[in-house]
């Protein structure tokens, strides 16, 4: 009987695997799939790092060259306090705003301009290349800056179904860390409100609420740089977030803490700063640790309007400190001066590692397009003229301005590309591990088989289970589950099969075909397996370059508790996939006494 199922079980022939077995025989097949899979993932994993080492440098560059400190402006839709009869003053295109109205006729350059009805989602698109920078290393920074209810909230926080950039970049960051096999990222967050000049940590144990003119010790909190020149801002609450709804959790606490000061203590929210900020780790050969901020800042308005007294003229005026100090901290930074002003303010020192050298910045201004508010519109995008870290297209010669397009454009497709590659090892990765991991479990089982019986090869052994439908002489006798790691009778060595085991290692066996186990086993089915030469994009296409020197993969599903070793006879799928046999099948002198060994199965059933 050529076909080795038997109640509903797959019998797998010995001489597919490789092992040492008690009298001292040695199987081939197995040790070498576990071997030749270790090598696959080792240099899968050598090309996630080169492409991994590749992807990082274009993305550096490519942000460098759109310019370290970028600015976005968006426009808010009109609202009905505005009024809508009028025109609005404010026209826009890609990456210029022109404001004109009675006497005023000014045009603005940034890099890119959300219009009215742009969405989270299209922010979000030109936000997540900077998400990559933090997880690759550097400090990031992003800023909502712009006029009180021009909607820093909400591109930052966003509303219940429009997101904002805060829980999308969470979101991203454990998505890109579930993906990315090459490291293992942890994540940590704090939260904390710059109000008149002091800082609140926004996730600390809860206390009786205090008007802000009382801050107890929450508010105290003090900012200290290492001698590396981090900065710390001192026994500010740091949790770790080990997964998203964790991360969920917290940050809507952080809101909550924000905006109940709003509401019992008068509308403190608008004239504060709040930082969010993303501690990530990176463990790799060393680990990287990096920060993102994520920043709602208060209400610019304050600068213009005299008419304030009391608490709410004190407030205006520290915003109006620590926003120009910010400016004056991203002007300097952009004239490259030696001397930074970061000392200005509260908000500028906790930033002063995350705005300089080797950082991302990214404001996003917010306006208003109501002739009303043109005032402040006019302000905020001076404010955004004088931070943005590149000259503006228009001051750049035609042929120069092309150049930079053309490789902006070519480093763009190297990230992405990159990305896509990544992705798809990754993945292969992954299923690699998985193979390993079952390969080396079926291993250890066999052992313990093995090892039980002293001194007697078996001929086969179940190591899965198939439809009783496709065994076509079950025979419950010869089953063995390695699980329970209990021989049949059947199985122990006769005198008989001693004698023709010793026999047959001294002649060569006629040349019979075996069933060979595939290299990475169990139901392969068309979708399960994997290799470069399945590929179909263009990513993986290169991956076809690379497979010269990787060889063909397949893998175990991920489910699967049951490892279904098929034969040819069984499994339709895997008759018609490419096989690995010529490691098991051109060793006849070692096959030889396993083939007696299945002769006499045959015998049984
Ligand atoms: N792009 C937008 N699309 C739809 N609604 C918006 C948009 N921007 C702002 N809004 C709405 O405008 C109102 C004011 O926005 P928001 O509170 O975010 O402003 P803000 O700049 O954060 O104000 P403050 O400085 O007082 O915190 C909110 O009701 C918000 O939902």
């Amino acid at each position: 009987m050529e076909n080795e199922a038997m109640g509903g079980h797959v019998m797998v022939p010995l001489e597919s695997l490789s092992l040492e077995l008690p009298n001292g025989e040695i199987l081939v097949g197995y040790d070498k799939d576990i071997s030749s899979l270790q090598e696959d993932i080792s240099a899968l994993r050598s090309r996630q790092r080169h492409l991994d080492r590749r992807r990082r440098e274009a993305l550096d560059k490519l942000i460098d060259l759109k310019g370290s400190i970028r600015v976005f402006c968006r426009v808010r839709p009109l609202v009905q306090t505005n009024n809508l009869k009028t025109k609005s003053p404010v026209t826009v295109e890609q990456e210029k705003i022109a404001v004109k109205s009675v006497g005023i006729k000014k045009e603005f350059s940034v890099d890119r301009v959300f219009d009215q009805e742009s969405t989270q989602e299209d922010v979000f698109q030109e936000v997540k290349p900077i998400l990559r920078s933090a997880l690759d290393g550097h400090n990031v920074c992003i800023l909502a800056f712009g006029q009180t209810g021009t909607g820093k909230t909400y591109t930052m926080e966003g509303t219940d179904g429009k997101l904002g950039i805060v829980p999308r970049a969470i979101q991203e960051l454990f998505s890109h860390a579930s993906e990315d096999s090459s490291s293992t990222y942890s994540f940590s967050i704090s939260m904390l409100e710059v109000y008149l000049g002091s800082l609140r940590d926004l996730l600390a144990p809860r206390q009786p609420l205090f008007r802000p003119t009382e801050c107890s010790t929450a508010c105290n909190l003090s900012i200290l740089a290492t001698k590396s020149g981090a900065v710390e801002v001192e026994g500010l609450t740091d949790v770790s977030i080990p997964d998203l709804k964790k991360a969920n959790q917290w940050y809507c606490r952080g809101r909550r803490a924000r905006s109940t000061s709003w509401t019992n203590v008068n509308d403190v929210s608008s004239r504060s700063h709040c930082l969010t900020r993303i501690t990530i780790r990176r463990h790799g050969a060393t680990e990287q640790v990096s920060k993102l901020w994520l920043i709602d800042l208060g209400g610019s308005e304050r600068l213009l309007k005299t008419g304030a007294s009391g608490l709410t003229m004190d407030e205006g005026k520290a915003i109006n400190l620590s926003l120009s100090a910010l400016g004056d901290v991203i002007a300097a930074l952009r004239r490259k001066r030696s001397h930074v002003p970061y000392r200005n303010s509260k908000l500028t020192q906790i930033l002063s590692d995350s705005l300089g050298d080797g950082s991302k910045v990214l404001m996003v201004v917010h306006i208003s397009p109501s002739e009303d508010d043109i005032g402040e519109t006019v302000c905020s995008l001076s404010f955004a003229k004088r931070a943005r870290s590149i000259e503006s297209n228009r001051d750049i010669p035609e042929d120069l301005k092309m150049l930079k397009q053309k490789r902006i454009a070519e480093l763009d497709k190297e990230v992405c590309d990159a990305d896509e590659e990544l992705k798809y090892l990754n993945e292969q990765i992954r299923r690699a591990d998985i193979s390993l991991e079952e390969k080396k479990k079926l291993t250890s089982s066999i052992c313990q088989v093995l090892s039980d019986e002293k001194g007697s090869p078996r001929s086969t052994l179940v190591v899965g289970h198939i439809d009783a439908t496709e065994s076509p002489h079950p025979t419950e006798k010869a089953k063995i589950r390695i699980s329970h790691g209990s021989v049949p009778h059947f199985m122990s060595s006769t005198v008989c099969s001693r004698q023709r085991h010793s026999a047959g290692s001294h002649s060569v066996s006629k040349p019979r075909l075996t069933k060979s186990v595939n290299r990475y086993p169990a139901e392969l089915t068309g979708s399960q397996s994997f290799s470069y030469s399945s590929c179909k994009n263009a990513a993986k296409a290169r991956s076809v370059a690379f497979s010269a020197s990787v060889p063909k993969m397949k893998c175990l599903p991920v489910k699967s508790d049951l490892i279904n070793i098929s034969s040819n006879s069984i499994d339709s799928t895997a008759a018609s996939a490419p096989r690995r046999r010529e490691s098991f099948v051109s060793r006849p002198v070692q096959r030889a006494p396993l083939h007696q060994h299945r002769r006499r199965m045959s015998s049984l059933t």
